[in-house]
Parts: C-alpha cells; sequence; structure tokens
C-alpha cells in the first residue's frame, strides 16, 4: 500500500517538476486526436481510405520498420503549411502542459512540389505555428529576428501572462538518411540562414538502416566549421563502423546509443559527449530485451552526461513526466535525484548562455519554493 502510494507520488512529483527535452521529433510528436481528425479529411476527399489509417494510427507496439512506414503516413497526413503549423503549435503546448520548460525541437525540412513547399516555405510553417502558441507563454526568436521574450513577469496587471506557463523554443533541423549528399547540405545552409529564427543546430536521423555516414559527412562537417551544433541518432542498430564513425567526428550529443561496445563507450567517456536517452521508443522498437538492461543505469551511475527525453511522444504514447517516471521507478532515483537528473541537461542544450541561465533560475525558483513550503523535502 505505501509503495503505491510512492509510486503515485513519485508519478506527481516527476510530472510536476520543471524538464527539459532535448529529443523530440515534430511529426513524431502528432496528437493521435490531431492526427485521427487528418486521417478523416484526406479520406473523404478520397486520398487515403480512413479504416485502413485509423488501425494504423491506434496499433500499440512498433517494430522499428513499422515506425518508418508510419511515418511516411505522418508525412502524407500533415503535408500542407497551415497543417505543419498547426502540429507545431500543438506539439509547444502539450510539452508546456507538462512542466518542459525549454524545448529543443526536431524536424526534417521537405520539399515537396505538388504542395508549394520547399524546404524553406516548411520551416517559415514552423516558425509560423511558433508564433500561433497562445494557450501557453512561447520564448522563441520571431521572423524579424528579435528575441519574443515572455511578458514582463512583474507586470501584475497582466494576470493571463501570470497564469501561463512558459516555455523557450529552439529548433534543430534534421537531416534525413534517405538525402543525398547534396539535400543535407540545403538543410545544413537553410538551418545556418535560419539561426536568427531560433534554430541552434542539426540532427542526423532516418531509418538507421538506410543511407551512409559519408553521404552526410560533408554537410555535418560544414555545419561544425560553421559553429552550429551537431546531434547524431547514433547506434540505434547494430553498425560498428559506422558508431566509430561517428563517436570520431566529436558530435555535440548523441542520440540512443544502444548498440555501444566497450570501447566505443571509452571514447564516448573521454569526450564527456552527452547521451539523449530515450526509454520508452527503445523499448517499443525492441532495441532491448528489457529495460532493466537500458544502458541508462551505467551511465548514471559513472555520472556520464545524460538527459531523458521522448523522441516521439505521438508515436510511443508517452510524455517526458511519463520517461522520467519510468526511470525514476525502474532504477529506483528518489525525487532529488530526478530534479537533478532535469536540472544537469541545462549544461548540454545548444541555446546560448542566456538562455541557460534563465533556466538555471528557473529550476532555483522551483527549488527555493519547495524549501519555502516543505523545509524537509530532501530528506
Ligand atoms: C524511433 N526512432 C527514430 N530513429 C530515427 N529517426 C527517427 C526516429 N523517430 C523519428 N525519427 C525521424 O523523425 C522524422 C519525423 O519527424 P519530422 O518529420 O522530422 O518532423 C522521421 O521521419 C524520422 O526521420
Ligand atoms: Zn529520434
Amino acid at each position: 500500500m505505501e509503495k503505491c502510494t510512492n509510486l503515485a507520488e513519485m508519478k506527481e512529483w516527476c510530472r510536476a517538476i520543471p524538464k527539459i527535452e532535448l529529443h523530440a521529433h515534430l511529426n513524431g510528436c502528432i496528437r493521435d486526436s490531431t492526427l485521427l481528425e487528418l486521417a478523416k479529411l484526406l479520406g473523404e476527399k478520397g486520398v487515403i481510405i480512413f479504416a485502413d489509417v485509423e488501425h494504423v494510427i491506434r496499433k500499440c507496439g512498433r517494430s522499428l520498420t513499422e515506425c518508418f512506414q508510419l511515418f511516411d503516413l505522418f508525412h502524407i497526413l500533415a503535408t500542407d503549411h497551415e497543417t505543419i503549423s498547426r502540429i507545431t503549435k500543438e506539439v509547444v503546448e502539450d510539452f508546456a502542459a507538462e512542466e518542459v520548460v525549454y524545448l529543443e525541437l526536431r524536424t526534417t525540412p521537405k520539399n515537396n512540389e505538388a504542395k508549394g513547399m520547399t524546404k524553406r516555405s516548411y520551416m517559415k510553417a514552423v516558425i509560423n505555428g511558433l508564433r500561433s502558441v497562445d494557450t501557453v507563454d512561447a520564448s522563441f526568436i520571431n521572423l524579424n529576428g528579435k528575441t519574443e521574450s515572455f511578458c514582463e513577469p512583474m507586470q501584475k496587471s497582466c494576470t493571463t501572462c501570470m497564469e501561463k506557463k512558459k516555455i523557450y523554443v529552439r529548433l534543430l533541423l534534421s537531416i534525413d538518411r534517405r538525402e543525398t549528399t547534396a539535400a543535407a547540405m540545403e538543410t545544413v545552409c537553410l538551418a545556418l540562414e535560419m539561426r536568427e529564427f531560433g534554430v541552434v543546430g542539426i540532427d542526423l536521423s532516418g531509418n538507421p538502416v538506410v543511407g551512409e555516414w559519408d553521404t552526410f559527412l560533408p554537410a555535418l562537417k560544414y555545419a561544425k566549421e560553421q559553429g552550429l551544433p551537431v546531434t547524431l541518432h547514433c547506434g540505434e542498430v547494430s553498425n560498428k563502423m559506422e558508431i566509430q564513425a561517428m563517436l570520431n567526428f566529436s558530435p555535440d550529443r548523441i542520440g540512443h546509443a544502444c548498440f555501444l561496445d566497450e570501447d566505443d563507450w571509452e571514447k564516448a567517456r573521454l569526450s564527456q559527449i552527452p547521451v539523449e536517452i530515450c526509454l520508452t521508443s527503445n523499448l517499443r522498437t525492441q532495441r532491448l530485451s528489457s529495460i532493466h538492461v537500458h544502458h541508462f543505469a551505467n551511465l548514471y551511475n559513472a555520472n556520464h552526461p545524460l538527459v531523458l527525453c521522448t523522441d516521439d511522444t505521438g508515436l510511443f504514447s508517452t510524455s517526458l513526466s511519463n520517461e522520467y517516471y519510468l526511470a525514476a521507478e525502474t532504477f529506483g532515483l528518489d525525487k532529488k535525484d530526478m530534479l537533478q537528473l532535469g536540472a544537469n541537461a541545462i549544461e548540454f542544450v545548444f541555446a546560448d548562455s542566456e538562455v541557460k541561465k534563465a533556466i538555471r533560475e528557473i529550476f532555483r525558483a522551483f527549488e527555493r519554493r519547495l524549501t519555502d513550503e516543505f523545509p524537509s523535502w530532501k530528506s
């Protein structure tokens, strides 16, 4: 009985503490309700057969291959600019609702001639989505290159902004592993161009069994030369040569890292590369036999830099609070550990030092409030 209470308390704690999300794919985080609504509309227009799609969207537990088939479907459902703006707005609001105070949202800019879409216009639609967020107070950088800041918190007269949840949002542009060197380079150039609009880095993602490292290397090198941080999906499947090449590249962060051998870990340890841990994603895509053998435990015990992330909240029906709870419950971490784990992630964000300072203050304010209300909460 006591354990139940403790678990319920821990669940509530994981929801309530401020959190940082560094690995979330826009199209993997679409709400199921939005996907079904979009599918219904396309069904009515005869573009798809709704009954077939409904079954795919509602399915639980997918293999990695099925996930990538589903992404192709998501991209059919969410192709026009308006839909991209809508899902961006919803995803930001969903993260803010569960106390995510800094979100690095990644997405793959897409060309789609039939929809009159270029990578640049796709990104403009994402920015428009950020601009349209109104149920929470989102801070990003707007199209004029000015920082879109929160309402002045001391403005006591403005009660709505005092009550709204606040979230910093920054963007990573993803290179899809199906892309050519030229397409990858186009994405890096776009990211550099859009730095003033909140783009803070580059990600390499997509089906891990597709594409060759050498194809993306020139673009990733260029990003690095230009001072644009890079995070790589690394070792999501077993591929020794690629994992070694990726670690030799010295990325600023890596995601997943499920199939690193001891010598790879040694290298990652030496360079202290932060690891984006996606527990549910790894479990659902059968990257490991059980959560109890997840490399989180070893990394955590060795004090290796790591951050808990969701990967795809929609696809895997999860949330960042849920990922925190899963880690706490599985690896026996307490409230203080979880808050500290969240705060550690501040050092791995790609945003500038001003933003880091602001997030540090959010964590400090949370601790101060707690200490005032429950002086013994840490013991
Ligand atoms: C499950 N693990 C994963 N491994 C690798 N890539 C993944 C992924 N989950 C998502 N993506 C990448 O993100 C895209 C969807 O968001 P965007 O269209 O970019 O917003 C997918 O098409 C894939 O390229
Ligand atoms: Zn991912």
